[in-house]
């Protein structure tokens, strides 16, 4: 492919059937699962995220040995693991290779350096990890020499940064030889993460406690099982954007559920306030526009921060000027996922206005230009949150139009399938 991508689209009606990948968040967790439970447990439905089909290639194809406390790792070389931009893998490999008998230096993209990781590197150093920086202090690369003798089974945690240091050390709480109790100090961001961890865990055979912020796992083996992956969510939510964007609309995504372990499905929830309904039946579920005044003036996306852009670039094209609340982790993603909204929004003469923790969508001097160019600043969900704008102005194009890979790959021939014309550029 061509580094960018000219998206047009005549008509302003959708009418397909979309087969979505498997989530990514899953995905990854099922795999660090099926790694340390040393193949009782199986994963189907592995996700074609390129970050997912990383984190397979590294945990399936070694042969760890998770070291009981005080065994020592003896003389291993050092591996170098890259895990390029993929920040859920980065965070959870790091919790992984503390415990496993191997010494890596664990490393990602130039962006991956500058994504925080000091809060999960001092809890892992608190159990009795031994971890180093090998660059900036609280950020990747990491040196990590696996296996330690377990000093305390009770760290403090804070919540408010990145819920993915929370689910990395779940996941290899059942392995530790006093397993963890865990206590989460301050706001929990992104909880429905942990919720999916934790559930996906019990699936796994792995039971816990969660009482007032202390989540406890006792020391315990994983069950022979296999988990199915479900369908991404996070990725239906730009097929209901382009529902919102569209005249006329008939979407049938297959093997989604109401009751996902992921909490992006909320997006039918916000997605109806844009008349949008949701039908699940047939093992799927259809989407469907029906005209509708939009009312809901307040989106907190605390809990679901993947689905920001998607709303917002929505709020935006339909000229509704609504209020934003739970973007404060959006800064420490792929990119500053605020100034690249802002940047990007600007150049259809929308503002996205920061005042304290609350950002509000300013459409006064909108306007719909013939062409717009998206620069996409290395996120996928920059490409995939614009995208559907192809159906408010003539020409889009989308920069780096790969960027899709990393949670999403069939996305342009998706879009290609719902009628959309795309240009190699
Ligand atoms: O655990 C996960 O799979 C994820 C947690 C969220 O991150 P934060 O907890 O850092 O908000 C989310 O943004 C990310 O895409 C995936
Ligand atoms: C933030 C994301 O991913 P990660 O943190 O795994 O890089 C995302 O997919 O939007």
């Amino acid at each position: 492919m061509k580094p960018n991508i000219i998206l047009r689209k005549n008509s302003k009606k959708v009418n397909t059937t979309i087969q979505l990948t498997g989530s990514k968040s899953e995905c990854n967790r099922a795999l660090v699962i099926e790694a340390l439970s040393q193949g009782k447990v199986k994963v189907t439905n592995v996700s074609d995220a390129a970050d997912a089909v990383l984190l397979a290639n590294i945990l399936r194809n070694q042969d760890l040995k998770i070291l009981s406390s005080g065994e020592d790792l003896g003389e291993a070389p050092t591996t170098e693991i890259n895990i390029g931009p993929a920040g859920t893998a980065m965070r959870f490999l790091t919790a992984y290779y503390a415990i496993a008998n191997e010494e890596v230096i664990l490393t990602g993209s130039e962006r991956m350096k500058q994504r925080p990781i000091g809060i999960l590197v001092d809890a892992l150093r608190t159990l009795g990890a031994d971890i180093t920086y090998v660059e900036q202090d609280g950020y990747p690369p990491l040196h990590i020499k696996g296996g330690f003798e377990q000093k305390t089974d009770l760290i403090s945690i804070q919540g408010n940064i990145s819920s993915q240091y929370i689910t990395a050390l779940l996941l290899i709480a059942a392995r530790l030889t006093q397993g963890l109790r865990l206590q989460i100090e301050g706001d929990l961001t992104s909880r429905p993460y942990v919720e999916m961890t934790l559930s996906m865990l019990q699936q796994a055979g792995i039971q816990h406690q969660w009482e007032d912020n202390v989540i406890s796992i006792a020391p315990q083996p994983f069950a022979e099982t296999s988990i199915w992956v479900e369908p991404d969510w996070s990725a239906a939510s730009y097929w209901y954007a382009i529902a919102a964007l569209s005249d006329e609309a008939e979407l049938f995504l297959p093997g989604l559920t109401s009751y996902s372990l992921q909490g992006d499905s909320v997006i039918g929830e916000i997605m109806a306030n844009f008349g949008i309904t949701s039908q699940f039946k047939d093992g799927g579920v259809y989407l469907k526009k029906e005209p509708k005044p939009i009312v809901r003036k307040i989106f907190d996306m605390i809990q679901c921060p993947d689905l920001a852009q998607t709303v917002i670039v929505v709020c935006a094209a339909l000229g509704h000027e609504a209020t934003f609340t739970g973007l404060e982790t959006l800064k420490i993603k792929e990119t500053d996922r605020i100034a690249a909204l802002q940047n990007e929004l600007g150049k259809m003469g929308v503002k996205l206005i920061e005042k304290g923790q609350v950002y509000k969508l300013d459409c006064s001097e909108k306007f719909i230009p013939q062409k717009m160019t998206i620069k996409t600043y290395e996120d996928h969900r920059m490409a995939m949150a614009f995208a559907p704008l192809a159906l408010v102005i003539p020409e889009l194009e989308i920069e780096e139009a790969a960027v899709v890979d990393k949670s999403y790959p069939a996305f342009w021939t998706d879009l290609e399938k719902a009628g959309f014309e795309t240009l190699d550029v």
